[in-house]
């Protein structure tokens, strides 16, 4: 089946610029976690990445985690899959500076260095702007200052209540407090 041409992360249209929301933390400000138990920032989850993210300027994130042996694919090395979610939490952090409920659907990855365990990932994401309900995003990762990961990604605006719906651990009555404090 032929993907319709919204079903790529690469923009067909001229995006609305991306706007800093006024009460986005600002720049160099360290981002809770959104959730105790996340997979990839969570500081509860005994295997997770514990990806730590930063505010960046503009609409832009960075976001820090080290390999453990709990992230391997290949002996040794990162699994490709536990890079894609750092990328995605790195993008989703997008969210904290644009204040609107989103979720992933689309990530495109690749893959340009190995990436070892002990290593430490520095990722960056940055928002290109909206067509509508889709967010458009760019992300890289980084070993040592050498480009080892690069994302495109769509997000898609969702009312709150997406949470409340499909999730557990969320009520009417909590998912205001997650708006306001994630
Ligand atoms: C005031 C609030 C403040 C908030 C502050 C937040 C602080 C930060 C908090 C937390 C940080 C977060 C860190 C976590 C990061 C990790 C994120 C994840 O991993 S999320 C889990 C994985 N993703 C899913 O589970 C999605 C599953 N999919 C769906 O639920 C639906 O398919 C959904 C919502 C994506 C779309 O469904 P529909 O029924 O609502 O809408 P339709 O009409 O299908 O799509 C809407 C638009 O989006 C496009 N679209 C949909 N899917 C697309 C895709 N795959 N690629 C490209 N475009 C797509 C469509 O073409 C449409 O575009 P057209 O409006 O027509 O222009």
């Amino acid at each position: 089946m032929i993907e319709p041409p919204s079903r790529t992360a690469t923009p067909q249209r001229e995006l609305e610029p991306p706007v800093r929301h006024p009460d986005a933390p600002a720049p160099g400000t360290v981002l809770p976690s959104h959730y105790e138990n996340c997979v990839a920032c969570g500081p509860s989850h005994p295997t997770g990445l514990r990806l730590v993210s930063t505010a960046g300027p503009d609409v832009t994130i960075t976001g820090e985690f080290t390999v453990t042996r709990d992230h391997q694919g290949a002996p040794g090395l990162a699994h490709g899959g536990v890079l894609a979610l750092a990328l995605d939490e790195t993008l989703g952090g997008l969210a904290w500076l644009l204040r609107k409920p989103m979720v992933t659907g689309r990530l495109e990855t690749d893959y340009i260095r190995h990436v070892p365990v002990g290593t430490t990932l520095s990722l960056e994401a940055r928002c290109l702007g909206f067509a509508g309900r889709r967010m458009y995003a760019k992300a890289v990762g980084r070993l040592s200052g050498r480009v080892a990961l690069r994302a495109s990604a769509v997000f898609v605006v969702v009312p709150p209540e997406h949470f409340v719906e499909h999730g557990t651990d969320m009520t009417a009555e909590n998912v205001h407090d997650y708006e306001v404090n994630p």
